[in-house]
């Protein structure tokens, strides 16, 4: 998956840019605030159709403009595809296969394989549950399109249980036989979801174990565990012995969605007893576990984009890193860095092709 080139009108800090990218290597660095990270996020636009960084689309729209077009030309599996995310005040977005519309974003999902290796990755060790489910929800649906809309009824559902919870809060009574419709249906979906991110899990673990080690040497045990209350039983029997406790709560308290994943580093939660090195060296891990998992489904490398990831790794960590990008498993690569010679220097231990954008 080569992004050959990129245009740009008025997404966030960017009025009109083009690039025209190197098939390997391509290094935007410049000062704080410049746009780096912004070009990495257009990228990974094209293939979310979404912002890894800003969950507000218009936010992303630059300030006093009224609309953003961002538009890459890809060659994938040696044919030429042209995508197009555009949004204007007002309107719903719009995503463009070669001029085509999409109906549903759900199909573009999986089609530009992306991963994103960045600071903000923090969230999924910091951050509530939700994070670490939207990670798994994202690698498993770019090769899994029934796991993806198994994933939307779910959700569907989930929300109207929950109404019909807080309608039963307000007027003492519900109907008996829509709530055991929606109980049959979550389960359905729930069991579902459950089994494909444990079949993805029991893959997934390994790959991240051997690209922790490789990154840290074997210095520390990390692990990483699949939560779930399916573990204890079918969901139709939880939903069923849990009903007095989401009736008092208004919501539904067990569930898919209340899955997670538990990371350790020494059998100890690395939230907490993690350093920041260790932390930035298991999320890497996980990306590039990520990476491999999607290259292996899709037979696609997936494109990588490296926002500022050699910070506060010690040299070893990073000629690690350097040393696992550095072969032909990976494909085109974009890195962002505030240190121009720095981002050099590293680059050219990777390829000897690369681009490097001072913006
Ligand atoms: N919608 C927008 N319109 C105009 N400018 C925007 C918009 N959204 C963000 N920006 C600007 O983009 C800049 C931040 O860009 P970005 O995060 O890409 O910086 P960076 O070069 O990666 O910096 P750092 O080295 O600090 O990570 C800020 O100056 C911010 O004001």
């Amino acid at each position: 998956m080569i992004l050959n080139t990129l245009s740009l009108v008025n997404y966030k800090n960017f009025e009109s840019q083009v690039f025209d990218f190197d098939s390997k290597i391509n290094c935007f660095v410049g000062a704080n605030g410049v746009g780096k990270t912004n070009a990495l996020d257009a990228i990974y636009h094209l293939a979310y159709g979404k912002s890894y960084f800003n969950p507000i689309a218009l936010q992303n729209i630059k300030h006093g403009s009224d609309f953003f077009v961002v538009d890459g030309h890809f060659t994938k599996n040696e044919r030429k595809e042209k995508i197009i995310v555009s949004l204007k005040k007002g309107q719903k977005k719009i995503i463009k296969r070669n001029g085509k519309a999409y109906d549903k974003f759900s199909d573009h999902v999986g089609f530009i394989p992306l991963v994103i290796i960045s600071p903000a990755d923090r969230d999924l060790i910091i951050e509530g549950s939700d994070t670490r489910r939207k990670f798994i929800d994202s690698v498993i649906s770019q090769s899994d399109k029934p796991y993806l809309t198994a994933l939307i009824a779910y959700n569907k559902i989930l929300s109207q249980r929950n109404a019909l919870l807080k309608f039963f809060a307000l007027n003492n009574t519900f109907n008996a036989d829509t709530l055991a419709i929606y109980n049959e249906q979550l389960n359905t979906y729930g069991t579902e979801i459950f089994e494909k991110r444990n079949a993805f899990l029991k893959i997934f673990i390994p790959i991240f174990k051997d690209r922790y080690e490789a990154i840290s040497q074997s210095k520390e045990a990390i692990d990483l565990k699949y939560k779930s209350d399916l573990f204890d039983g079918n969901l139709l029997s939880l939903l069923k012995s849990n009903l007095n406790k989401d009736k008092a709560l208004q919501y539904t308290s067990v569930g898919s969605h209340k899955d997670d994943l538990v990371f350790t580093i020494d059998e100890f939660p690395i939230k907490k007893f993690g350093s920041q090195g260790q932390q930035k060296s298991f999320l890497i891990a996980l990306k590039l576990a990520q990476f491999d998992f999607i290259k292996k489904q899709s037979g696609v490398s997936p494109i990588l984009l490296l926002d500022d990831i050699f910070d506060k790794l010690d040299e070893n960590r990073v000629a690690q890193i350097v040393s696992l990008v550095d072969d032909d498993h990976f494909g085109q690569i974009f890195i962002s860095d505030t240190h121009a010679d720095r981002t050099e220097t590293i680059v050219k231990q990777i390829h000897q092709s690369y681009k490097l954008y001072k913006l």
